[in-house]
């Protein structure tokens, strides 16, 4: 596809910044490493109407160069990508666009950085949850994820509870769920989850 849909002014000073209007939706698939976040934001990319972005965390990781990174230093440099990665989706969201961020909430922090920056309104959390044995299976399954990461990953992931709506994968399809979120998101309530998760987690400020 062009990166350009028709040249622009040669003239700087008459270019404008489009006037992209804000106010896309950001669709957060929280859950576990083989929970099916990737499965659902595949189907939801078929199934939503107008222009949607599949977010994942992994094609961040996927960036980086193959320097190997000393023991000592990964926890920070996985971090240093999640807070660029939030950045990232933000500044996406300020330009106007539908998100589908696919993305476990699997740290405190990572919530409470992410309700700083997103348009809480704008923002569906939508809990992707799969019990651990089946996570384990397809975790063994799939060979290509650490064996042990969901269960690492399983008490913190949905630990602050609320959610806007949940799916269980382990009962229903990709395909299924992808369904039931845009049913959810044609009807959205207010206030949304991270609406009042920022009222409770940052009423200290
Ligand atoms: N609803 C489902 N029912 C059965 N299997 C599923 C379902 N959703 C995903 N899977 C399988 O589980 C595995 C992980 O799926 P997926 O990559 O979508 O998970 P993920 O949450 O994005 O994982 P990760 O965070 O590790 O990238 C795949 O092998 C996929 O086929």
């Amino acid at each position: 596809m062009a990166a350009e849909a028709a040249p622009g002014t040669a003239e700087p000073a008459r270019a404008r910044i489009p006037d992209t209007v804000a106010g896309g939706t950001t669709i957060l698939l929280n859950g576990t490493s083989s929970s099916g976040k990737s499965s659902i934001a595949q189907a939801l990319l078929g199934l939503l109407d107008g222009t949607w972005f599949h977010m994942p965390v992994d094609a961040f990781h996927a960036m980086r160069c193959n320097r190997p990174i000393a023991d000592e230093d990964l926890q920070a440099e996985i971090d240093r990508t999640s807070k660029g990665f939030h950045r990232a989706v933000a500044g996406m969201a300020a330009g106007g666009n539908n998100l589908i961020v696919d993305y476990p909430l699997s740290r405190r922090w990572r919530l409470l950085d992410l309700l700083d920056l997103l348009v809480l309104e704008d923002t569906a959390l939508i809990a992707v949850r799969c019990p651990l044995p089946e996570l384990e299976r397809r975790e063994r399954e799939r060979g290509d994820r650490q064996l042990g990461l969901a269960a690492m990953q399983y008490d913190e992931v949905h630990s602050h509870a609320l959610h806007d709506f949940d799916v269980d994968t382990s009962l229903l399809t990709p395909e299924q769920c992808a369904l039931r979120i845009r049913d959810f998101l044609s009807d959205r309530p207010r206030p949304t989850a991270f609406e009042r998760l920022r009222q409770t987690l940052r009423s200290s400020d």
